[in-house]
């Protein structure tokens, strides 16, 4: 037993006998002192007449239906950090958990390793384990001004932001979905900037980047002589994150055989660098995001539930930019006045391009929008981004087609290339079911260089997936 461990006091709060009994036997055994309630008034009153150093607490059971332990918890005994353990895993409760700064959020049946692990993260770092609750929800200019970065005033961002501000507050692990281009890193930025970590660093960690058989060597480092061509010692790029946020971008691109790595990582908190034999601690918040959905990617196999599971205790999901309203014309405003630094003389769009970006569906969301305007303003010939500036598929938006003769005979020849590109792509990506990387190689591009000519013709790789 360690004299550490032997020390902390641990309530207990659950209306299951089984798993009471059960994780009040585990946890002794661990060194831990523990006393087991079976509902929220009693833990209330246990927590009045004893110190604890943690509770943990399911969040169905008599006397917390509404939160009570969780919200009274927090109020009168902020400094004791509260794991909520749940056998009903729900995003608003999950959010309500998060609201009131709750340390770690499992799901049952969790695995005893799981559930030290996170006793430990959590008893190790009592300063950022403690956010305290959360304010009322500002209004919506305050949270705009609270994240420059994020342009937004729709309805469905500024729940997005409510979010951003809550979870930044707390040292939840975060899965961030949603279509290319619809800011889930900005969004991850933003949140690791309000966090108790922003003097740490946010490494980003590109799934797709790193190949399987060097995903250990560049996740958790080697040691020199650790396997031919390893000259020298070597940190991977999760030691980086130490303190900080590691924000793995694409996961759901990440092979089984690594997602089984990272799940130890990520529920241990520890690594071994590649020729060694002793595990290095590690103190990191994740930050996930992917366009697929990571659900589907479970049922079929492809993804692990466990790490799925360990990463997506809030789910974030972000909407499209078509479904933002006015959000489009007050980002498009936004990048041309940036542009304008460079290229003073464009300063306006005419009435039909904001009708046109209103209409068209921006497959490939901000990042289509922005490489629009970009492309706008450098074609513009006057002081109007006029329709003329825009590519085919926004200019064409939503118009009834005309016969293929006539439309050749409207356009220019620049244009008639861009339309044979466009459907060059199509055809490409059909041929290799929406494989960006077989598509690249075939055309003879860097997967970046295909990845932009998709935003530009509008295409998004997942339509062709089969
Ligand atoms: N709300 C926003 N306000 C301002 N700029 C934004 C916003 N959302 C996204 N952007 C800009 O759009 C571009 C794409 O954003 P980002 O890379 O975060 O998207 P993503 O969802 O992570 O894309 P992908 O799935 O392709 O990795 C970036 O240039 C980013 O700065």
């Amino acid at each position: 037993m360690n004299e550490e461990q032997a020390k902390k006091r641990i309530l207990i709060a659950d209306n299951e006998p089984l798993f009471l009994r059960t994780t009040g036997q585990l946890l002794r055994k661990a060194g831990y002192e523990c006393v087991c309630v079976p509902d929220g008034t009693a833990a209330l009153a246990k927590l009045r007449s004893e110190p604890f150093d943690l509770i943990l607490s399911d969040l169905n059971m008599p006397g917390n239906l509404k939160l009570e332990l969780l919200q009274q918890g927090r109020e009168h005994w902020p400094h004791i950090p509260l794991i909520v353990v749940t056998g009903v895993p729900s995003l608003p409760t999950a959010i309500e958990s998060v609201r009131l700064g709750i340390a770690d959020y499992l799901l049952k049946p969790v695995k005893y390793e799981d559930l030290l692990a996170s006793l430990r993260g959590v008893l190790a770092s009592p300063a950022r384990s403690q956010p305290g609750p959360v304010s009322a929800p500002t209004d919506t200019d305050a949270l705009a001004a609270k994240f420059p970065s994020i342009i937004a005033r729709s309805g469905p961002m500024m729940e997005i932001l409510e979010i951003v501000d809550r979870v930044a507050r707390t040292d939840t692990n975060v899965l961030i979905t949603g279509e290319s281009g619809t800011g889930k890193e900005v969004v991850a930025r933003a949140i690791h900037q309000h966090s108790s970590r922003s003097e740490k660093a946010f490494q980003v960690i590109d799934c797709t980047a790193i190949p399987e058989s060097l995903f250990e060597s560049v996740l958790f480092g080697h040691v020199k002589g650790a396997f031919t061509g390893a000259s020298a010692d070597r940190d991977g790029l999760l030691l980086r994150s130490d303190g900080g946020t590691a924000f793995f971008d694409e996961l759901a691109e990440l092979p089984l055989a690594s997602q089984a790595k990272l799940l130890r990582a990520v529920q241990e908190r520890v690594f071994t660098p590649v020729g060694r034999t002793e595990p290095v601690r590690i103190d990191t918040r994740y930050i996930c995001a992917t366009n697929r959905n990571l659900q589907e990617e479970v049922n079929a196999g492809r993804f692990r539930q466990d790490l799925y599971y360990r990463l997506g205790v809030i789910h974030m999901e972000l909407p499209p930019l078509r479904d933002r309203g006015d959000d489009v014309m007050l980002l498009a405003e936004a990048f041309l006045k940036d542009l304008q630094r460079e290229q003073i003389r464009v300063h306006r769009f005419s009435e039909k391009v904001i009708e046109q970006f209103r209409r068209y569906r921006w497959p490939g969301n901000i990042r289509e929008l922005r490489n629009v305007i970009e492309r706008a303003v450098a074609l513009s010939r006057s002081q109007t981004v006029e329709l003329a500036d825009l590519p085919g598929p926004v200019r064409d938006a939503a118009s009834t087609p005309s016969s293929p003769v006539s439309a050749l005979a409207e356009i220019s020849r620049e244009e008639a290339l861009d339309n044979a590109d466009q459907q060059y792509l199509s055809t490409l990506l059909k041929k290799h079911s929406g494989n960006v990387s077989q598509a690249a190689r075939q055309a003879g591009l860097s997967r970046q260089g295909m990845h932009n000519l998709l935003v530009r013709h509008g295409l998004n790789a997942n339509d062709f997936r089969t």
